[in-house]
């Protein structure tokens, strides 16, 4: 057993030595027989056939052979061999590699590593052998459905060894049926303990393997281009693992039959998600109906699946409904419009922290805030996400009793949410970010557009930025010349103003531009960094021919209707002007002009209510009052 064999051998670093131009003949430079490297001799694997073939590489059926004075011993495994990488980053993976392998070893829910290998100078993995995969038996089964305690099962195996995987600070990224090996006794584990994650960053030399963070139809929307609609987090992995599961009810493949490009229309573009099948036990089908979150913060983590299949494994169906089900509140899919309750249980607040109102992060209206500033003194029940705790708040006698989910933890003067500057010159990444999590010894997890994944330091390296909202119109700062994504300029060549229509969660703006006419297909949606724009509001527009350019900016039809209305107006003070002058001639009373002049405001309001609102307040009184903050 390759087991027993680890297990008697000590851990010890090592090293590799790559000679330039020949792959294969790598060495280690500290390793004695008894050490538990990772490195395999090439010359001890022997590939026998080709089993599997992916996205990253293809699967093969080996033998390898460890002897030593005491033992000499075959073992069947699985090699996953790669896809050529570039040789000066070869010696990155294998670092990297290194920095898992014995900990995997640790792990009860992923695959068994036997170690690491370049067979014509492709990177070799060497994996126990399993029976299959939950892949095979779907492929295998008629309808290709499992029955759901199995699903349970699996899925509690999985969701373990994801768990684990994140523990060392791993990313799976690859999640779905196929690399869900069954062990010999009928448990499932993961088979590919993070392959796309150790790759990132290595640029492969074939452009024909045009590898992606992960195989498409399991890929969450920030998955596809991390650095813009990043970053990707633990939830990443939370998105593969329900359309795993979702597979694995129907037997249907997410977006099955589409190409890599129509899933990102659907996933990322449209916000489509994967259909959840009728008839779960509550928790499950919430669980993962909350997988399928755009938003990643609002997604659940492996320990609330975990505990969602727990609790609904010995749940029977009967008489139209689910009995044996664990008597704990299923949580609401949603509290208030913004948080889901996973969002809510990622932070449980503690007796001395610092609270404040929580903030609505889409809402650019000022808000009452309950409790400005106040301190936790007792928790009413366990802090779970209905709980409800005691909060002293300045000038108030007695502690106000509030529920969890209104309030946020401030530390050090910052929140979940709150949008930072770092203080550090950078051109790696924006400057500008949005707080992920904030634990109260002041280390911050903050997404940075350009960061693939978040970035981790102290709180002392940030300071709170200017907040956007969706609706807020921007514009590119004025003494900037290449901004980070491209922006439209307007017709006189100055740079147009948009409107926000989504924020992601490193702070990428998504703007749109209402005041742009655009032909047939031509975009009229551009990404922005936040460090590149700054807010633009009526009240902060200059003069009147400034206010009025801002008029613009919501509708390209502003103009169009209000060269049409000044013609209006022209035409009908021509005719009043004529008519006055012909009445003066006639010596006609005053009565008949002001009925004109009623005519007149009569035909004006009738136009207001055909021009956009904006328009018709501007024009006839109100300004636009949308953007204040
Ligand atoms: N350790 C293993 N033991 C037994 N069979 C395996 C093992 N690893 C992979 N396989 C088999 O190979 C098949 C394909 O695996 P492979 O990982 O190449 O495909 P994939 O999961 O679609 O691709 P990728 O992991 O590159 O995205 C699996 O469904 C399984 O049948």
């Amino acid at each position: 057993m390759a087991e027993s064999i680890a297990q008697a051998q000590q851990p010890a670093s090592f090293d590799y030595e790559l000679y330039e131009g020949d792959p294969d003949h790598l060495r280690t430079v500290v390793a004695t027989p008894n050490q538990a490297t990772p490195w395999i001799d090439p010359a001890t694997l022997k590939l026998k056939h080709r089993i599997g073939r992916g996205p990253f590489g293809d699967v093969w059926l080996a033998t390898h052979h460890q002897s030593s004075d005491e033992y000499d011993r075959y073992h069947e495994v699985a090699v996953k061999m790669l896809h050529p990488v570039k040789e000066d980053h070869m010696q990155k993976f294998l670092n990297k590699f290194e920095e898992i392998f014995l900990k995997s070893r640790q792990l009860q829910g992923v695959c068994w590593l036997h170690g690491i290998s370049i067979i014509s100078g492709k990177i070799c993995i060497a994996v126990k052998f399993y029976e299959g995969s939950v892949g095979d038996q779907i492929a295998r089964l008629k309808g290709g459905k499992l029955l759901l305690p199995d699903v349970l099962r699996y899925g509690i195996g999985l969701a373990i060894g994801i768990q684990e995987l994140h523990s060392l600070g791993v990313l799976v990224l690859n999640i779905k049926p196929t690399n869900f090996l069954i062990d010999d006794h009928d448990q499932a584990v993961i088979g590919d303990f993070g392959i796309p994650y150790l790759l990132m960053g290595i640029p492969l030399p074939d452009s024909n393997f045009a590898i992606r963070l992960g195989t498409p139809n399991y890929m969450a929307p920030e998955q596809w281009e991390p650095e813009v609609r990043g970053p990707i987090t633990f939830e990443t992995d939370t998105w593969g693992f329900g359309c795993s599961i979702v597979e694995m009810l129907t037997g249907i493949q997410p977006w099955f039959g589409k190409s890599a490009e129509e899933i990102y229309q659907s996933v990322v573009m449209k916000q489509e998600k994967p259909l959840i099948p009728a008839g779960l036990p509550p928790a499950v089908e919430n669980v993962i109906s909350g997988c399928f979150e755009y938003d990643l913060r609002n997604r659940p983590l492996m320990a609330d699946i975990l505990h969602a299949f727990e609790s609904s494994q010995n749940a029977v169906y009967s008489d139209g409904e689910w009995i044996g089900l664990e008597s704990r509140k299923v949580p609401e899919k949603l509290s208030g419009k913004c948080f889901s309750t996973w969002f809510l249980s990622k932070d449980l607040l503690q007796v001395g922290d610092t609270v404040r109102s929580r903030k609505a992060p889409d809402s650019c209206k000022p808000q009452t805030m309950v409790v400005p500033e106040g301190t936790v003194v007792g928790l009413e029940k366990d802090t779970d996400r209905d709980g409800f705790v005691l909060v002293r708040v300045p000038r108030v006698h007695d502690p106000l009793r509030i529920n969890v989910s209104t309030l946020e933890r401030v530390t050090t003067g910052l929140a979940v949410g709150d949008w930072v500057r770092l203080m550090e010159e950078t051109n790696k990444h924006s400057s500008i970010g949005i707080i992920h999590s904030i634990h109260r010894d002041g280390n911050t997890a903050v997404g940075f557009l350009g960061l693939e994944t978040l970035w981790e330091g102290h709180s002392s390296k940030l300071q709170i930025a200017e907040p956007y909202f969706v609706g807020n119109f921007v514009r590119l700062k004025a003494n900037l010349f290449t901004p980070r994504f491209e922006w439209p300029r307007k017709n006189g060549g100055t740079w147009a103003t948009g409107r926000i229509s989504q924020i992601h969660p490193n702070g990428c703006l998504v703007v749109r531009f209402p005041g742009r006419f655009v032909f047939g297909n031509e975009p009229n949606s551009f990404l922005a960094d936040p460090a590149d724009v700054e807010t633009v509001t009526f009240d902060t527009y200059p003069g009147l021919v400034g206010k009025y350019q801002h008029i613009e900016d919501y509708h390209w039809a502003a103009r169009p209707l209000t060269i049409a209305f000044s013609l209006f107006t022209a035409i009908k003070f021509g005719i009043f002007v004529g008519k006055s002058m012909g009445a003066g001639k006639k010596k006609r009373g005053h009565t008949q002009i002001r009925r004109d002049d009623h005519a007149q405001d009569a035909q004006t309001a009738a136009n207001s209510s055909w021009l956009p609102p904006p328009v018709a307040n501007i024009l006839f009184g109100e300004g636009p009052t949308a953007t204040a903050r």
